[in-house]
């Protein structure tokens, strides 16, 4: 790619993007504004950063947050390694936030390092977080042709306006109407300039960046159908949705390992048989050794759980072997990653107790290693002699998809029995 280009051919010399962030999250209420909570452990805003940053050609993201949360976000941009941002200082209004993140790129109070004024430049609100390379792609490519262009939805409730007594004046016919989503694109010369001439009560009161493009610059913006993700976290209830999603897609492939003892492996095959029509499993059988390529290549991959059966009680050992290897394997941690550890304990062994000593134990290296962002557990796969394994393998299958699901950190250290 050519320094400041885009790889998506020679159609759009460079492409940036502004996301206002300077909000202050009134309608989702709390103390802390909806952008920087946590889901998964993870400032939302970092997350449509993520977003965006893993698209090759988009040159800069310029994030704009309220003055009293600048230094928030240059922390989390260095926690979580983001590439290709810089932080510009936000106003009392999405608009004037978004103003001040353009014109880092024409005119800058606020550094001294200009930034290189792209051709397009994307608008997408920091508090969308499961934005696609793909929607993106279009906006672009349709700003590039039209000037602007912007996400729609269908309405999911008609329109209605009230007149001053509060009843109904009149009602929109809701299919000739859409909801303007996120993102939006558009001609640098053309938002900025639009920007420049607005009013005071276009930056206090406007919602809708393509109506001033069309208002000041008489562009009709160009409207590309969105997918359902596209929605804005807005109220409490979103961020619960927000949580779900990213859990689920969290949710979506496991890797089992095992050694090589044959009762173990037994094991391994069965829950791989019980857990594949659920999820995507990875099996490995290895003694773990840290140049396991087939395992680092499951690392690599961006799995996020992980099952180590073994017969040995606890395996404390194994695990710290397991978090040892998932460390140097530079995989940026961005998710909690589930790690249960499956003790196998068999009909001989009737006097299998459990040690308190030992639970203990396992409860402070999970509480160690939950600092690194991983989550351990402790499963007990009890085979009796009268009850056939695959029956007990079943019943340790939905306990380690609940654990997964869930991804509770309250639950780390935990010895669960199957
Ligand atoms: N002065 C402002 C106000 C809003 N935004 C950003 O614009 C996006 C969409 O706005 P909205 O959902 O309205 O966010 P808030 O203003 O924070 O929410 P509320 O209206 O409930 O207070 C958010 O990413 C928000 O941080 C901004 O950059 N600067
Ligand atoms: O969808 C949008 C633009 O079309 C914006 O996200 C929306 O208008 C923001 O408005 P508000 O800050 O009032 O939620």
């Amino acid at each position: 790619m050519e320094p400041g280009g885009c790889d998506m051919g020679p159609a759009v010399k460079a492409v940036a993007a502004v996301l206002p962030a300077g909000g202050s999250g009134e309608r989702l209420g709390g103390a802390t504004p909806k952008q920087f909570c946590a889901v998964q452990g993870r400032p939302l805003v970092s997350y449509t950063v993520r977003a965006m940053e893993r698209v090759s050609w988009i040159s800069d993201i310029i994030v704009v947050v309220s003055p009293e949360n600048i230094e928030t976000m240059k922390s989390i941009i260095k926690k979580y390694g983001h590439q290709r941002v810089t932080v510009a200082e936000g106003g009392i209004t999405r608009h004037r936030s978004i103003f001040n993140g353009l014109k880092l790129f024409s005119e800058n109070e606020f550094s001294n390092c200009l930034l290189q004024k792209p051709e397009v430049v994307i608008i997408h609100d920091a508090v969308r977080p499961f934005v696609e390379e793909d929607i993106l792609r279009k906006v672009v490519m349709a700003a590039k042709e039209y000037g602007a262009a912007g996400a729609i939805r269908p309405l999911v409730s008609t329109v209605i306006a009230s007149a001053a007594d509060g009843c109904l004046d009149h009602s929109l016919e809701r299919a000739r109407y859409r909801a303007s989503e996120m993102p939006q694109a558009f001609l640098f010369d053309v938002i900025y300039q639009a920007y420049q001439q607005c009013t005071d009560y276009d930056l206090d009161y406007g919602t809708e960046c393509l109506h001033l493009a069309l208002k000041y610059c008489k562009t009709n913006a160009k409207l590309v159908e969105g997918t359902a993700d596209l929605w804005k976290v807005t109220y409490k209830r979103d961020l619960y949705a927000a949580e779900s999603i990213i859990k689920d897609s969290l949710s979506q492939q496991i890797c089992i390992i095992t050694d090589a003892k044959e009762a173990v492996v037994q094991v391994g095959f069965l829950l791989h048989e019980s857990l594949r029509s659920q999820i995507k499993v990875e099996a490995v059988s290895v003694s773990l050794s840290k140049c396991d390529s087939h395992l680092q290549n499951t690392f690599s991959g961006q799995c996020y759980n992980f099952v180590c059966i073994n017969d040995n009680k606890y395996a404390i050992e194994e695990i710290q072997q397991l978090v040892d290897m998932l460390e140097e394997s530079n995989v940026p941690l961005l998710h909690p990653v589930i790690l249960i550890s499956v003790h196998l304990n068999s009909s001989e062994n009737t006097s299998f107790s459990i040690d308190l000593e030992e639970l203990t134990r396992m409860k402070k290296f999970a509480r160690e290693v939950k600092r690194k962002n991983i989550l351990v557990y402790g499963l007990l796969i009890q085979h009796k002699d009268n009850l056939p394994l695959q029956e007990t393998v079943n019943s340790a299958a939905a306990l380690i998809m609940a654990l997964i699901k869930d991804r509770n950190p309250e639950l780390i250290g935990q010895l669960l029995v199957a």
